[in-house]
């Protein structure tokens, strides 16, 4: 609510010009206005916490750095990196790095913020962060990609650490990053910090089942959402966009409770089977000839057909905004689990939930990677090891307890599973911001 007799709406008249950040003027905002979206949606059911709602929309901290680098030629580069502390109320930041050309500013804010939701939705004690450099790094040696890694992390050195903010992989980072990332801060600092970051190798303080956690959230959810649609799993049809991490994990486990991959698109193509795609031979495929077209019965497709595939279950697990208005309409699946984040845009959440179309979101679904670099915190911490199986069945519960429970909240409000998400996880944020109070 809005008057101009409400006190906050007078002290941001006052502020005037300087209300609003530079890095929000909405005429210049990008991926982070989505995220604005999400939490002007949210605010009427946040109650008396509504009063602190201006805290979600600002990130806490932003640190934009130069890294120059050696190239193998001799030259010198300079790349654009970013870590963003969306907010701590709860615990340290936690979130991952991003290696991608197409990184900004904005991207990160929004990925941290998706990070401050999604571990409050599934009740971590931590607040949001995420990290990035703008880079193509398919066109970079090992060599290059490692004094990269090193250069950045001694540039966001100043506000990372095991108590304060705690990187972890994202696009086209992976455990040997976190490894080189672990030991640079640990010279830096004088000595072995392997709480600094999540995702390492398993020889290094890293946790078993790290690796396809993302992916088994996404399945456990799923999973979870079929169930409620009254969807059986032995023969569903599912279509993967993004076979990395993420999607290719998540494709592979439903494959093995007996569901179907009748789609999978990457960065390099679209390939189609109805009669079913073996995810770990097309991985095997993808990994023999760099691409993943061209595997053994299926077709290729163009890549906007994709959407239009017939299929149960929808896995966009690549990047943000592949759900648009533009293909909302398309898209044939009764269930979408958001693997990516952020992968779809407002208006088409909207046009989705009209055509009865549920969607599980990427601050549910796509927790089990961050639930599992808990673990992994912890076990660091402790120095104790958990096995596997320990470390799966925690996960499980975690997050069927979490769908569950923000599922009552959906259908007790009748709203989306995203929104409900947005009302527990805003309030939990909220209350704690509340109860911490300012200072003085
Ligand atoms: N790695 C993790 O533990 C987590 C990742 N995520 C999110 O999941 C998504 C995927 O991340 P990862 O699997 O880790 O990355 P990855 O780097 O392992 O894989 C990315 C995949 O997306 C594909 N891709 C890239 N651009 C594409 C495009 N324009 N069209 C179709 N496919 C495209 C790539 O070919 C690749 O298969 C991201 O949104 C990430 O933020 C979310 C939670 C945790
Ligand atoms: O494992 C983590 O700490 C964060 C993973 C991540 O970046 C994400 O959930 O989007």
């Amino acid at each position: 609510m809005t008057t101009t007799q409400d006190p906050q709406n007078q002290t941001q008249a006052r502020l005037g010009q300087h209300a609003i950040p530079s890095y929000l003027d909405p005429n210049n905002i990008g991926p982070y206005e989505i995220f604005l979206e999400q939490v002007e949606r949210v605010t009427p059911y946040l109650g008396k916490l509504a009063y602190w709602v201006e805290t979600l929309k600002r990130p806490k901290r932003i640190l934009v750095v130069d890294v120059p680098i050696h190239l193998d030629d001799g030259t010198v580069a300079h790349f654009e990196g970013y870590r963003v502390q969306h907010n701590t109320s709860r615990g340290p930041a936690k979130g991952g790095v991003r290696y991608h050309q197409d990184v900004t500013l904005s991207e990160v804010m929004a990925l941290s913020a998706w990070m401050t939701i999604k571990n409050a939705a599934v009740n971590l004690p931590y607040g949001g962060g995420k990290g990035g450099i703008r880079i193509d790094p398919r066109k970079y040696s090992t060599g290059e990609l490692e004094r990269l890694t090193r250069r950045y992390t001694t540039e966001i050195g100043l506000i990372i650490g095991p108590e304060k903010d705690i990187p972890a992989p994202d696009v086209n980072t992976n455990p040997q990053t976190m490894a080189w990332m672990m030991d640079t801060y640990s010279m830096n600092v004088g000595r072995t910090a392997t709480g600094v970051v999540t995702g390492k190798p398993v020889s290094l303080g890293g946790s078993l089942g790290r690796g396809d956690a993302t992916g088994r959230g996404v399945f456990v959810t799923g999973a979870e959402a079929m169930k409620k649609l009254g969807m059986g799993l032995e023969g569903a049809r599912i279509a993967v966009q993004g076979f990395g991490n993420v999607g290719n994990a998540a494709a592979r486990i439903f494959h093995d409770h007996g569901a179907k991959i009748v789609a999978i698109q990457d960065v390099t193509g679209t390939i189609h089977s109805a009669a079913g795609i073996d995810p770990y031979a097309a991985l095997e495929h993808l990994g023999r000839t760099g691409k993943i077209t061209g595997f053994a019965g299926s077709e290729e497709l163009g890549r906007a057909e994709f959407w239009g595939v017939d299929c149960d279950v929808l896995i966009p697990a690549a990047l943000e905004k592949q759900i648009t208005s533009d293909n909302a309409g398309q898209i044939r699946a009764r269930l979408i689990v958001e693997g990516a984040n952020g992968p779809t845009t407002p208006a088409a959440d909207d046009l989705l939930a009209e055509r009865g179309v549920t969607v599980v979101p990427d601050v549910l679904a796509n927790a089990g990677g961050v639930t599992v670099s808990y673990f992994e915190w912890v076990q660091d911490f402790s120095s104790f090891f958990w096995t596997e199986d320990e470390i799966n069945a925690r996960l499980d519960r975690i997050m069927s307890e979490a769908f569950l429970s923000l599922w009552d909240v959906k259908e007790r409000h009748g709203v989306t599973l995203r929104t409900a998400a947005y009302i527990v996880a805003c309030t939990r944020v909220l209350e704690a911001r509340a109860l911490r109070g300012l200072y003085p």
